[in-house]
């Protein structure tokens, strides 16, 4: 049995290492647009649900992670912008405001399972046009949910936060490694206590 993380993303691989001991990387086709909810935090669940079962159907008998990361702003969800206009009009909505960025995180295991949506809550200063448009062209906010990294530039974006750090970057690692600790696949996958 092996501990498998259902990720492409370079980010959640770091954050998952400080969750647990070792794990392997499996990635498969999840067409993340087919699928709705009636609000942001249950769309992170049930996208994250969509990752995990599609890798666990690739990885049969192993324990499989999958999450996904949105930004909320006011119940409206922010993925990952299509281009530069989209990233603009992301950074413009969360300019000198808290909105929420929620993880949806799904473990499956051999007969057993858990589900849970970890919250953090994020306030930016306000952005003027110049530092605004100096973040779109550094290409960072592409490949990220709401169009930033917090973990980057965006840093000076941040003016505070609640709740889970590594949750805004994409995993949130103190709830995944005692999910997964409490499950009884921990010590089947040859981890301890100590671990
Ligand atoms: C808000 C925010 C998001 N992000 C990232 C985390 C996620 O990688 C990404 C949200 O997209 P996701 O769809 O959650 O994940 P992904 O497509 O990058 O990877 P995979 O589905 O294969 O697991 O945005 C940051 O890195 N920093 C931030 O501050």
């Amino acid at each position: 049995m092996k501990l498998v993380l259902a990720s492409a993303s370079p980010r959640r691989r770091e954050l998952m290492a400080l969750a647990a001991p070792a794990y392997e990387v499996c990635v498969s086709d999840v067409d993340e647009s087919a699928l709705t909810a009636p609000d942001p935090a249950a769309l992170a669940q049930v996208l994250a649900d969509a990752k995990c079962a599609a890798a666990a159907a690739l990885r049969p008998g192993d324990v499989v992670v999958g999450c996904d990361t949105v930004v909320d702003v006011d119940g409206q969800v922010l993925g990952k912008p299509r281009d530069r206009e989209d990233a603009r009009r992301m950074l413009d909505s969360l300019s000198g405001r808290t909105h929420r960025v929620h993880t949806g995180v799904c473990i499956q295991a051999p007969g057993e399972q858990r589900r849970f949506c970890v919250t953090t809550e994020v306030e930016f200063w306000p952005l003027d046009a110049a530092e605004r448009d100096a973040y779109l062209d550094s290409g960072e906010p592409y490949d990220k949910a709401g169009g930033y990294g917090i973990q980057g530039g965006a840093a000076k974006f941040v003016r505070g936060i609640r709740g889970c750090y590594f949750n805004v970057v994409g995993l949130p690692v103190s709830q995944v490694h005692r999910a997964l600790r409490s499950m009884a696949c921990w010590q089947a996958l040859g981890f301890d206590e100590s671990d």
